[in-house]
């Protein structure tokens, strides 16, 4: 049988841009997206180092969060409108699976349209991370805001609010390093652009997932050097969980026959856009091991801040719930895809999440 790809490896064109070519559409044809995440941190951070020693202000940022929570928010709702509307005039092949109820809001809450283009400009996947500038950046760079303003406050920023930061950078310049692989989430490939990824991306991801350094603004937490150790630890594990099982499961779905893991154990399809599901290795331990990651990491984000106060644990309550949900609704589809092999898949692996847990 031919062998059904995910997406095709990238190319180099100049000016170190590459390009690489999301999955198949029902149409058959294959979208393209400039992978260039990277270029664009480095290049964010260079602009916002350059603004700074110019006398640029950005430990005002903070007073600013709450008017600028709104305009993003506001932003996200004329945005989603606008994808609305756009989306009335496209042919049925365009839409999403999911946003075809026929119910305006909640047509307009999911999104209609897949992969809202104009030209070769793709609104979802430029929203969904590329803009270091915009949702990401935005992330970053009102955490780093935070860390200037404690520096004014307190004489110099605390180790708490290094670990924050450090941690959400590396989080941060690892979506951007592995930019490829957000053609293959389920945002990319099954959901449509509307008001919730919209929102999601351009408001509630840098507003309130740089909670934990906003909490530490106002709530300073001494952090001696083996608690920060253990919390670094609990980092780095929760990352090397996340990376290695993403980038198993991509390596995989680029090259099944790749060294790095032609010797794991697979389960033959009979229907769905893959050949074969992996059985052992990462995706053996449980059946989500990349979320596990995630968690873990969640959770090493909001330690820093104590165990005295809620707040700082929302990302990791919120994200728990978010990732559990998201489980079910890809459960749902590989059934649907996969049928009996996913079942088969579900009996060797029973665990979800958390191995002898969830
Ligand atoms: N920080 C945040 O707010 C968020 C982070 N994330 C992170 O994004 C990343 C991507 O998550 P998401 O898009 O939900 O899904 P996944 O990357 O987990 O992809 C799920 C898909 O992987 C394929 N797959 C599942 N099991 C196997 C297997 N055993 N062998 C081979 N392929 C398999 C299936 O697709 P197919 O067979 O078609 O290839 C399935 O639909 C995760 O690391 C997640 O933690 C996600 C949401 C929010
Ligand atoms: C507003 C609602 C309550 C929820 C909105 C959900 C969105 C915030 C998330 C849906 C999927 C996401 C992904 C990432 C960020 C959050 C959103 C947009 C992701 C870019 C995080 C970094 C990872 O490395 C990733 C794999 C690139 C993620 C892709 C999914």
């Amino acid at each position: 049988r031919p062998q059904r790809e995910g997406t095709l490896p990238p190319y180099r064109v100049p000016l170190c841009l590459q390009v690489a070519e999301g999955l198949e559409l029902k149409d058959k044809s294959r979208l393209r997206y400039p992978i260039n995440g990277g270029a664009r941190l480095v290049l964010t951070a260079l602009l916002v180092g350059l603004a700074v020693s110019a006398g640029l202000p950005l430990g005002a940022l903070p007073e600013m969060l709450v008017p600028l929570a709104f305009a993003a928010t506001l932003t996200a709702l004329i945005f989603s409108f606008l994808l609305y509307l756009k989306a009335l005039g496209v042919p049925p092949s365009a839409l999403a699976p999911g946003g075809t109820s026929g119910n305006p809001i909640y047509d307009f809450f999911l999104g209609r349209e897949l992969n809202p283009r104009i030209c070769s400009f793709d609104f979802k996947y430029f929203c969904e991370l590329r803009p270091g500038l915009i949702g990401w950046g935005c992330w970053v760079l009102i955490n780093l805001a935070l860390l200037i303003q404690e520096a004014e406050l307190r004489g110099s920023p605390s180790l708490a609010m290094w670990l924050v930061n450090g941690f959400q950078l590396l989080y941060v310049g690892d979506a951007l390093w592995h930019e490829e692989a957000v053609l293959t989430t389920m945002d990319i490939t099954h959901d449509g652009f509307g008001f919730m990824l919209a929102f999601g991306d351009l408001a509630w991801v840098p507003f309130t997932y740089s909670l934990q350094a906003q909490f530490l603004l106002h709530h300073p937490q001494p952090l001696g050097l083996p608690m920060a150790s253990a919390i670094c630890l609990i980092n780095a594990l929760g990352y090397y969980i996340f990376r290695r099982a993403n980038s198993q499961k991509n390596t995989f779905r680029k090259n099944p026959s790749d060294p790095r893991v032609a010797g794991l154990e697979t389960i033959p399809t009979a229907t769905g856009r893959q050949l074969l599901l992996l059985v052992s290795g990462w995706w053996g331990m449980v059946r989500h091991p990349n979320y596990l990651g995630d968690l873990i990491m969640a959770l090493a984000w909001s330690l820093p801040c104590g165990v005295s106060h809620l707040l700082p644990y929302f990302y990791f309550l919120y994200f728990t719930a978010l990732l559990v949900h998201r489980e079910a609704r890809d459960e749902q589809q590989c059934l649907q895809k996969y049928g009996l092999a996913w079942q088969e898949y579900c009996r060797r692996v029973p665990y979800r999440i958390l191995p002898y847990v969830y």
